[in-house]
């Protein structure tokens, strides 16, 4: 059988050189390029790539699809930074490509796509919820796209659920003291060094508290999630939002 042409976008970055190892070293797909900052995006439809894995910054993830798209070329994305305003653009974009498919997953690895899902079960159980994400501080943006979705994801469940608004009695606060409001949901970011990335959603209802926590500790944990991405985007046309819904978990 033939293998999957794959191509890393952002192949010198943290997470883009482990993705260009697990490409390597996977058995049914060849990298066929590995692209780093100022590498001609003309190197993609060259190489004959099907997928492109898209992990460098958010500065520069729009540009790289819009090229990927007008090449019927597959996309696989981490890099972080989505609104509705890029989305919308995306989705005009593979409009015009039918056939094509994009995952935008906000996180690539199963804990983290589990802790998710625990979250959205829990939080319409609970009076309070916040989000805690604790990252190196490399990092360029906060908070995580991962604590971002978290806190979206919770606030559907509440809303779906009715809850009524966390309590919370602050009269005065110093900016940021209360973390950045994601829907009502209040998400704080740390950025320590020794970290990589960890989340704590903190549940508390009467008489009881209840913390979801995971730990990415090394970049391999995202690898299994790039690897099934890219396998089943070629077969998925048009935008999945959430490596969940590969995993049969939505
Ligand atoms: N969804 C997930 O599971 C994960 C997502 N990420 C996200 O992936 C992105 C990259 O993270 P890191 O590797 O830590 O950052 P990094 O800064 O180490 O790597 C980004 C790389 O992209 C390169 N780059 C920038 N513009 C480029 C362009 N136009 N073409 C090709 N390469 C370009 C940079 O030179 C750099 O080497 C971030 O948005 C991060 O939040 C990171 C880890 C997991
Ligand atoms: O920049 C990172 O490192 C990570 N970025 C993603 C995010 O913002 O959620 C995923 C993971 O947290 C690692």
């Amino acid at each position: 059988m033939s293998k999957l042409r794959v191509a890393v976008l952002g192949a010198k970055g943290r997470i883009g050189s482990e993705a260009v190892r697990a490409v390597e070293a996977a058995e049914d797909m060849e990298l066929v390029a590995a692209l780093g900052r100022g590498d001609g995006l003309e190197a993609l439809a060259e190489s004959g790539a099907q997928v492109a894995v898209e992990l460098t910054t958010p500065a520069s993830v729009m540009d790289n699809l819009d090229y990927c798209l007008r090449h019927g070329i597959h996309a696989v994305v981490g890099t972080t930074g989505w609104t509705d305003e890029r989305l919308a653009q995306l989705n005009g974009w593979l409009d015009a490509s039918p056939g094509t498919g994009v995952l935008i997953a906000p996180n690539f690895s199963i804990g983290a796509v589990l802790t998710m899902k625990f979250a959205q079960i829990a939080a319409p159980y609970f009076e309070s919820v916040e989000v805690v994400e604790l990252h190196h501080p490399n990092k360029v943006d906060a908070p995580s796209g991962t604590a971002t979705r978290t806190a979206q994801l919770i606030a559907q469940a509440r809303q779906k659920a009715g809850s009524a608004p966390a309590p919370d009695a602050t009269a005065t606060a110093l900016d940021g003291a209360r973390g950045a409001n994601v829907d009502g949901v209040p998400v704080h970011a740390i950025r320590l060094r020794g970290l990589l990335a960890h989340q704590e959603v903190l549940l508390g209802g009467e008489g009881e508290t209840l913390t979801v926590r995971h730990d990415s500790l090394h970049h391999s944990s995202f690898m299994p999630g790039i690897l099934l991405g890219a396998r089943q985007v070629v077969t998925t046309p048009g935008l999945t939002f959430g490596l969940e819904h590969f995993l049969d978990l939505n």
